[in-house]
């Protein structure tokens, strides 16, 4: 469940104040957010995540107010119950792909889970690389090695910034198809930010910035 209430944001360097709508999920809702490049939908996904901290209003997620956790408790939060898929993969480059999971599931302080890792492996088509450095990925496995790490430790909160923009049309419907998937497995929200035509008839609620 995610409610925010009148939330604002400013970046230091600048003047410019950001106003965001309300969002209301009910548990197992998902959210399309589109909106013109540069008008904020990362930022407010950075907010959600509790990376940014608001300038004023509110952000529940699961009934806690994310603005009143001290940085520890947040960062523990995050670690826990939210699962971010970056633009940009933020995967280990010394380890390898499944080194890449175990470490995720370790830092979400959750126990580590072969079977699990090679079932989130398979479904995003990354089996036959599990043993390999990610150094040797191409743009689209790492952007599907990324959609692993943000799912791997069953977040009640998935947010997820351009997840399908590298992929071909089968791994794009794979990886949304996925993100689907785990999100009504672990009755979670799912917020995706998108310029993705093809994803758009995924999702009943849609906010354009
Ligand atoms: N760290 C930052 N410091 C200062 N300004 C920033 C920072 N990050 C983003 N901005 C600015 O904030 C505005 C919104 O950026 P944001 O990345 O949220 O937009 P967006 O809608 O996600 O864009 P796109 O669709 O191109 O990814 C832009 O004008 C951007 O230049």
């Amino acid at each position: 469940m995610i409610q925010t209430l009148d939330i604002t944001f400013g970046y230091d360097s600048k003047d410019e104040v950001f106003k965001f709508p309300n969002i209301n999920l009910k548990a197992k809702e998902h959210l399309l957010i589109v909106g013109k490049s540069g008008i904020g939908k990362t930022t407010l996904l950075h907010l959600l995540a509790g990376l940014l901290p608001i300038k004023t209003g509110s952000i529940c997620i699961n009934s806690t107010r994310i603005e009143d956790l001290s940085q520890k408790k947040l960062d523990a939060f995050r670690g826990e119950h939210i699962g971010l898929v970056f633009q940009r993969n933020h995967a280990l480059k010394s380890l390898t792909v499944a080194k890449n999971l175990q470490a995720r599931l370790f830092f979400s302080r959750k126990p580590i889970n072969y079977k699990r890792i090679n079932e989130v492996l398979t479904t995003l088509d990354l089996l036959d690389y599990k043993d390999k450095s990610i150094q040797t990925l191409s743009t689209g496995q790492l952007q599907r090695l990324g959609i692993a790490m943000a799912i791997i430790h069953n977040p009640k909160l998935i947010l997820a910034d351009e997840p399908t923009s590298s992929l071909d049309d089968e791994n794009c419907e794979n990886v949304m198809n996925l993100l689907l998937k785990e999100a009504q497995r672990h009755q979670a929200n799912l917020v995706v930010i998108t310029h993705d035509k093809r994803i758009v008839s995924k999702f009943s609620k849609v906010l354009m910035l």
